[in-house]
């Protein structure tokens, strides 16, 4: 039987206003905003708290620096409160385990984020890769680095849907995985190179998918967020 999967709608924008509308649009077919780096640079973490309002929080920072860095950041960001929080985890296993253990520290036990360790960037594919020097293929990679995130303490990770099978022969059912590089069918694929649809990403095990532009973009966001948790749902 498939597993659940649930909608993360990715408000990448600059403006409050316009993040608000699209959050209370969703609302009803999300299970959770994502506000990331260009939302939070140009509108402020207040701006964030804000838009995010009772709706759970990713908070898509994709941290990646050296340790001690890591950590006094994720303890900074505590007061956010966010439910899902990203990680590079070509950061390395130090850097994880200090996101980990800021995390266990200055979070409440109950309301300690969900963390998130991005593998491979959706937008690369394996041409790309090999030109960072990872020449043996994303799913490797992606392999590679999940089991790395998993040994670090980290809970779920972000990849594409091509890679869920072989992660999860490789590391079983429990890692959350969260899959960005998701389009509707018809949909422009734009700068993601690896992706599927929602029904193939829910086929292949997705617990969430995160889709940001065909719905943003769409001519009315509430719908097409709608027909994507219709599609979610079988
Ligand atoms: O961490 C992410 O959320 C993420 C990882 C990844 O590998 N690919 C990826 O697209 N994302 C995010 O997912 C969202 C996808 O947006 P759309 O391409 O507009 O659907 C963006 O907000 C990206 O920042």
């Amino acid at each position: 039987m498939a597993r659940q999967t649930g909608l993360i709608a990715a408000l990448d924008t600059q403006d409050p206003v316009t993040a608000k509308a699209w959050a209370q649009a969703v609302g009803p077919s999300a299970g959770a905003v994502k506000l990331g780096l260009e939302f939070a640079y140009a509108a402020g973490f207040q701006a964030v708290a804000d838009v995010a309002g009772s709706t759970p929080l990713f908070l898509d920072l994709k941290l990646h620096d050296i340790p001690n860095t890591v950590g006094a950041a994720v303890r900074a960001l505590s007061y956010l409160r966010p439910r899902m929080l990203t990680l590079h985890a070509s950061g390395g296993r130090a850097m994880m385990e200090a996101a980990r253990q800021a995390c266990d520290e200055a979070f409440p036990a109950d309301a300690r984020p969900v963390l998130l360790a991005v593998t491979v960037l959706t937008s690369l594919d394996d041409h790309a890769l090999a030109e960072t020097g990872v020449t043996d293929g994303a799913r490797a990679q992606v392999l590679r680095l999940g089991k790395l995130a998993l040994q670090a303490g980290i809970d779920g990770l972000v990849c594409s849907a091509h890679e869920i099978a072989p992660l999860r022969d490789a590391l079983g059912d429990a890692p959350l995985l969260v899959t960005p590089g998701i389009r509707p069918a018809g949909s422009q694929a734009g700068d993601q190179k690896r992706v599927m649809t929602p029904g193939e990403a829910r086929q292949a095990g997705a617990d969430w998918i995160v889709v940001g532009r065909p719905i943003t973009q769409a001519a009315d966001p509430a719908a097409a967020a709608a027909a994507i948790a219709a599609e979610l749902a079988g």
